[in-house]
């Protein structure tokens, strides 16, 4: 099965990278390398997944997973671009009851369920917003504050990555079905390539909904690859 190239980056040395349903061609000088939420809210036993009732019990590996796809990343010149979820201590950037938001996000709603807990979910500045001890941004990379699901809504990303020239996005990051494949979703219609690394992503919710996203993905809106074939296609692809 042949290779999909993006018709507006030929002349820039490609890397071309073992995928589902096909294998895919990306500039790493011009790709971003996207880590989705790798906040101890959504990895890390005692935040808001965890305190919501979700499994996060099997996320070590895909923290070391994403730090192994990171660090290839940045030795090729892939731009890293951190994303953090949440919104300020007083929950303005949640919205009110006006908001879809006020009413669906599992962080709110523990929080109404549980005062004691008021202020403590994804509010910046607090333990459960901060990344993981474990992955934390260097010098060059991009840390993007994002209010909603997907990383394009009320967000720079697009001004940011055309700014680059940057039309493939490498995903990681937790959760597959929610945040990683809104936005990959989102990126799809802003003619963005996405591919997602799926051993450096994990589900909120049962097995099924990490398979039914990656079905989604690798079906109708972008590729599929692994954390290894990611590296090893780098190989010698010094920046
Ligand atoms: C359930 C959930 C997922 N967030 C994400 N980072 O995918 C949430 O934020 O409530």
């Amino acid at each position: 099965m042949s290779t999909i190239y993006c018709a507006h980056t030929p002349a820039l040395p490609q890397v071309e990278l073992p995928a589902r349903p096909e294998a895919i061609a990306f500039p790493p000088t011009q790709s971003a390398l996207i880590v989705v939420d790798m906040q101890n809210a959504y990895a890390t036993p005692g935040g808001y997944l965890d305190l919501a009732g979700f499994d996060v019990s099997a996320t070590a590996p895909v923290i070391e997973k994403i730090h192994q796809a990171v660090t290839a990343a940045r030795t090729a010149g892939v731009q890293i671009i951190w994303f953090q979820n949440g919104w300020d201590a007083d929950y303005v950037e949640a919205g009110d009851a006006g908001s879809p938001n006020f009413h669906k996000s599992n962080a709110l709603k523990t929080m109404r369920k549980r005062p004691e807990l008021q202020g403590s979910l994804l509010a910046k500045g607090g333990w459960d917003y901060a990344l993981v001890d474990a992955l934390q941004p260097q010098p060059g990379d991009i840390v993007l504050p994002k209010p909603r699901y997907s990383g394009f809504f009320n967000t720079p990303l697009d001004s940011m990555l055309r700014s680059r020239g940057i039309r493939h996005l490498i995903f990681t990051g937790i959760a597959t079905n929610v945040c990683v494949e809104s936005t990959l979703r989102d990126g799809f219609f802003l003619e963005y390539f996405g591919v997602v690394l799926e051993d450096a992503t994990y589900q909120a919710g049962p097995a099924f909904a990490q398979q039914a996203a990656i079905f989604n993905i690798e079906t109708f809106f972008g590729w599929v690859s692994s954390v290894d074939v990611f590296c090893e296609s780098l190989k010698g692809h010094k920046e």
